[in-house]
């Protein structure tokens, strides 16, 4: 994976320890299936990091960033979260949609408040998701031309460029349910972890009830990672 012009699409790496199911059929069938577009040769790859909540896609990808100085990391959630800025488009939808008990005393979009609904029902998740995931992957597809842009017209002596592996690291929980590894991704990463520990790190980290983490993680099991052959890191 690391080197200059020596990028290994995580396809042909091995497969998770745990996960993925090994037996010699599904392992065939997950064989066949197409992990990624195919790739459009550009020299700067495009990897995705997913995975459950709370698993360790962060910290993955800040060693991806302090460890393989890779040339940036996108982070979708903050992506999805300036969606809900006023001049967005999106809020109206999403008001109409949810009704006015998810917007705040100053107008905006309470996240907390549209959280407890959506992380609650699939449903009305796959209602928002519509809304928000197109606005979601047009930023990121911009963000990846700039870069590649930068990084194409930067000069052999700017160093901050030139010395990066010329990788942008998309960290999305949802990147297969949205299907983005059939349009911008070179490649995808899974960050597994047992729900146990997942558990205990949103109770501890973010103050969460042990029911009100169980229902986070439920909101996110659609399993998908799991048919895929990609390259699994247990955290
Ligand atoms: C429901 C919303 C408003 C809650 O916002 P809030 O700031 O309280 O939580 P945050 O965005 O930090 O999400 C908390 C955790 O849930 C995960 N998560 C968020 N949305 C989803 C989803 N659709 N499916 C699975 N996991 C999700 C996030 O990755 C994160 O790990 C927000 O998460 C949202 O708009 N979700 C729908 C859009 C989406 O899918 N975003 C994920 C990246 S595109
Ligand atoms: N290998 C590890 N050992 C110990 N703690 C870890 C490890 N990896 C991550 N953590 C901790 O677990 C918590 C969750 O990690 P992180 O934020 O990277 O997960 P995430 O998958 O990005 O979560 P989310 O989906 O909630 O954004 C953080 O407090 C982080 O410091």
């Amino acid at each position: 994976f690391c080197g200059k012009n020596r990028f290994v699409s995580s396809s042909r790496l091995l497969s998770s320890t745990d996960s993925p199911d090994k037996s010699s059929t599904s392992f065939e069938r997950i064989m066949d299936l197409p992990l990624t577009r195919k790739a459009d040769n550009h020299p700067v790859k495009v990897l995705g990091v997913c995975g459950g909540i709370g698993a360790g896609k962060s910290a993955a990808c800040k060693l991806l960033v302090s460890q393989l100085n890779v040339l940036a990391h996108i982070d979708t959630d903050s992506i999805a979260h300036t969606v809900y800025e006023p001049t967005s488009p999106v809020v109206e939808q999403v008001r109409r949609a949810f009704g006015d008990e998810i917007m705040a005393p100053d107008g905006l979009i309470d996240r907390k408040k549209l959280g407890s609904i959506v992380f609650a029902d699939r449903e009305a998740m796959r209602t928002l998701e519509a809304m928000v995931w197109p606005q979601v992957q047009l930023e990121i597809e911009k963000r990846i031309q700039r870069i590649r842009f930068e990084w194409l017209t930067s000069s052999s002596s700017d160093a901050s460029l030139s010395s990066k592996e010329p990788v942008i690291v998309v960290e999305a929980a949802v990147l297969l349910d949205a299907g983005w590894q059939h349009t911008f991704l070179d490649a995808v990463w899974v960050i597994t972890v047992p729900q146990e520990v997942a558990l205990q790190r949103m109770m501890e980290n973010r103050g969460l009830s042990r029911e009100e983490a169980l229902k986070r993680i439920g909101a996110q099991q659609t399993g998908r990672w799991k048919n895929y052959m990609s390259l699994f890191l247990c955290n």
